[in-house]
């Protein structure tokens, strides 16, 4: 049995301390709503995340930072991205002792382009990390709870650390993988929010099956274009957390991002999308840092290059969409080029 701290209770930070408490570990949650903490504790519930679950009884919520930083020697930050260098940071205050942190957000800090190890090592420094271990793959917090056949993979450059998790999180309903190959991982996870925004705008302009095949193949070979120039290994992305997560995001009724891009297709402005969802939507600041990257290592990502006109430049997601089907030919293979 492993001490376990959970930091951010929204769906898949409490959907992973349930499998933890499961699992036997002890388990804290953090979440910084004391509302939030009270209603886990006294009620067994998180109604605004997850409506229809009970949490078991033996999971435990806290809204103290100092309490969730010294209960455990491995952390789990399961915030958003845009919440990482503040949680952590904050966290480095209140900590002394090395622990093994795992990481299950799914983006990249526009501007500095961090990947979420790098910004978590960046923000906790390095005197308190033992290993930072991303877990990812297809896995939507809904159907976890439900305890839904789902697979993930643990990944670190130390294939132990990778191991622990592994053993820490798998079960009859969660299977999990290893792998050693941190930027793959953590590029293919980050990058197929922007796919799925793309594939829910399709899907609200009614364009079909077609249109979404198209994205998520073609989708695919713009992250892997991109993720194997950053040092990914080229089957990652044909792998659980490259083509499995774009899968299931880009055709899941779960998925945040679809749904926000659905909304955009149909019309709706951005603001008015991002008021209705409450819950993050990580594919749009994603879709900032995803267009930075491909100026920074000259990578073409035509689909980011569209998306990123239709939020942030006006375009309608008809007239993207018309400008991708009469781009200059070219052949489906270009290994990467
Ligand atoms: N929901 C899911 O099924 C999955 C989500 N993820 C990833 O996990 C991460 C978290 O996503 P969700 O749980 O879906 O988000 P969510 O929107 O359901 O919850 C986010 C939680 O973080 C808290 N939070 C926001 N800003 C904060 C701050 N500055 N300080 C402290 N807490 C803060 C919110 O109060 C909320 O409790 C994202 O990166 C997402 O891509 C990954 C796999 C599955
Ligand atoms: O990463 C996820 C599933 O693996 C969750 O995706 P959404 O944020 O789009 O719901």
């Amino acid at each position: 049995m492993e001490r376990i701290t959970v930091l951010g209770a929204g769906s898949w930070g409490t959907a992973l301390a349930i499998v933890l408490a499961e699992n036997g570990h002890d388990t804290l949650l953090w979440t910084h709503r004391q509302n939030q903490a009270d209603e886990i504790n006294n009620q067994h519930t998180n109604k605004k995340y997850l409506p229809d679950t009970t949490l078991p009884a033996n999971l435990v919520a806290t809204a103290n930072l100092a309490e969730a930083a010294q209960h455990a020697t491995t952390i789990v930050v399961a915030v958003p991205t845009k919440a990482i260098r503040e949680v952590c940071g904050n966290l480095a205050q209140l900590r002394q002792e090395k622990a093994l942190f795992v990481h299950v957000s799914k983006g990249i800090e526009p501007d500095t382009l961090l990947r979420i190890s790098e910004l978590m090592r960046e923000s906790l420094g390095t005197d308190l990390i033992e290993d930072i271990v991303v877990l990812s793959g297809p896995s939507h917090a809904e159907e976890v709870v439900l305890q839904h056949p789902t697979t993930v993979t643990a990944a670190c450059e130390n294939i132990a650390a990778a191991e622990k998790v592994q053993d820490m999180f798998m079960n009859g309903y969660l299977r999990v993988y290893t792998s050693e190959d941190v930027t793959g991982v953590e590029i293919g996870g980050a990058l197929k929010n922007v796919i799925a925004l793309a594939a829910g705008i399709t899907d609200g302009l009614t364009y079909g099956d077609n249109a979404k095949a198209a994205l998520i193949t073609r989708g695919l070979a713009e992250i892997t274009r991109l993720g194997v120039k950053m040092g990914g290994n080229p089957f990652t992305f044909a792998g659980l957390t490259g083509m499995g997560d774009l899968i299931v995001t880009c055709t899941s009724v779960h998925s945040r991002n679809w749904r926000a891009g659905n909304m955009l297709g149909k019309g709706l402005p951005l603001e008015e999308v991002l008021e209705q969802m409450g819950m993050v939507v990580e594919g749009i600041r994603t879709t900032k840092a995803a267009h930075q990257l491909a100026q920074k290592y000259d990578v073409a990502m035509p689909i980011t290059a569209a998306l990123y006109d239709v939020l942030f430049s006006d375009k309608t997601p008809k007239e993207a969409v018309d400008e991708l089907m009469i781009r200059m030919k070219k052949p489906e293979i270009d290994e990467f080029q």
